[in-house]
């Protein structure tokens, strides 16, 4: 009774206005934090902190959705086709067809995932792939020095070039090499995908002697995309120092095909090996060219063991027209003094790349190999905007993952001009 005629007194002595101000108020403020809820929910995924004590935190309805694409484009499927009107419109056969096919892609697909070095028998049953196993161990014959020096230890590295394959990795380790404080084993050793059963003595053993203060290094690109590797690695050494050289993809897969190419000439052209069906437009994300391009994919992996400060990024683009400015941030990263600058490199023209004016085992000038900067074929320019279009998320969502916007977008009119010329 008491609490009822204390309320009536209450409202009575409170202005019906303020009280009706009141509820407004209360009212705006929800409808304001609604939207903000709705509007967070509708944003590109990975806009916030995306790791997490060491853990990629994301967004798991967006990322998922483009897991799901991707999916669905492995196998196949439309969410990747063009919807610009030139692609041919899917009939009942062609869908009844991809139905058929989608259980046996789908295996493959999840294979693939598991395990992208692919089994033996997988790998054999396509030229590409079986190619590609040939190509992970590419090195130049000139650079397989190793370094001579006995004095100081053999370590285990402190800090390895993880990728990616035809990103500009050994033109990295070539120049990083130049510095008096870093030491690297010329040859990609392997250790993690394919030589891990011999075991870290195996490994150490590989490396060169270094003394107090020296880092040891090597690269292998692969490792970027080996699913054992982030686990292998961390457990050898949780503090290791991560480098990945990223390039446009659509290029880098050029790239990865024009070697496949130059070692086996009777390989089908790059545009029927990009899709599983280009009257339909489904691109082939399952092909190790293409695949290895989606760094977001296998860039998670890594962030599930690793924080981003552990991991440094060279744009293989910028390496090759500023190689000094981009050296100065992986010796910054690796906590070296800046002795590789720009006084170390020139531009061969001959060559069309930066060259070393003095090399680690040598004093005269050098250049990479011919496997280094080869002439890609002329694609299709219509496959390299669709190619543009398939990478397009995951570019944004590595650009969001890295905090670093390596701007592949804006290389697509000059790629697709270059290759009408
Ligand atoms: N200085 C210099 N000289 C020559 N080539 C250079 C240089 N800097 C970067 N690049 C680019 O490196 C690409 C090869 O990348 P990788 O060394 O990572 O290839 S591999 O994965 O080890 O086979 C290679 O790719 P392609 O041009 O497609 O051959 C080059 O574009």
């Amino acid at each position: 009774m008491a609490f009822w005629s204390s309320t009536s007194v209450f409202t009575s002595k409170v202005p019906r206005k303020i009280l009706f101000m009141f509820t407004l108020s209360l009212s705006v403020t929800y409808l304001f934090y609604s939207l903000m809820s709705c509007y967070n929910s509708l944003r590109f995924p990975l806009q916030e902190n995306y790791v997490y004590q060491g853990r990629l935190v994301t967004e798991d309805t967006t990322f998922g959705t483009l897991r799901e694409k991707l999916y669905s484009a492995s196998q196949g499927f439309a969410e990747f086709t063009e919807a610009d009107g030139s692609t041919a419109a899917p009939t009942a056969r062609d869908h009844a067809d991809a139905d058929a096919d989608a259980e046996r892609r789908t295996v493959e697909w999840i294979r693939t995932q598991a395990s992208p070095t692919k089994p033996a028998a997988a790998a054999a049953a396509t030229a590409p792939e079986h190619q590609e196993r040939q190509d992970f161990s590419t090195t130049d014959s000139e650079l397989r020095v190793n370094c001579t020096s006995d004095y100081g230890e053999k370590r285990l590295p402190q800090a390895i070039i993880i990728g990616v394959k035809k990103g500009g990795t050994r033109a990295l380790l070539e120049a990083l090499r130049v510095h008096p404080d870093v030491r690297a084993v010329g040859n990609e050793p392997h250790f993690f995908d394919r030589n891990y059963e011999k075991g870290l003595d195996w490994y150490r053993d590989l490396m060169p002697s270094t003394l107090e203060g020296q880092i040891t290094m090597e690269k292998t690109p692969s490792y970027f995309v080996t699913n054992h590797a982030p686990k292998r690695i961390h457990s050898m050494a949780r503090d290791i120092k991560l480098i990945i050289v990223v390039r446009n993809p659509v290029t880098r897969a050029i790239s990865d095909y024009t070697q496949t190419l130059s070692k086996k000439p009777e390989i089908p052209t790059f545009e029927v090996l990009a899709f599983k069906n280009r009257t339909l437009g489904l691109i082939d994300a399952s092909w190790s060219a293409l695949r290895i391009g989606i760094y977001a994919l296998h860039l998670e992996s890594w962030m599930q063991y690793f924080p981003l400060s552990q991991m440094h990024f060279v744009s293989g683009e910028r390496l090759i027209v500023d190689p000094a400015g981009e050296m100065a941030k992986v010796q910054d990263f690796l906590g070296l003094k800046q002795i590789v600058t720009d006084k170390h490199f020139y531009f061969n023209k001959t060559k069309g790349f930066p060259c070393l004016k003095k090399p680690e085992d040598s004093s005269t000038p050098r250049c990479l190999g011919k496997s280094k900067g080869r002439t890609h074929p002329k694609i299709d320019p219509d496959v390299i905007r669709r190619l543009h279009k398939f990478y397009k998320p995951f570019n944004m969502m590595f650009y969001q993952m890295t905090g670093q916007n390596f701007e592949w977008e804006l290389e697509e009119d000059s790629e697709s001009r270059s290759s009408q010329d």
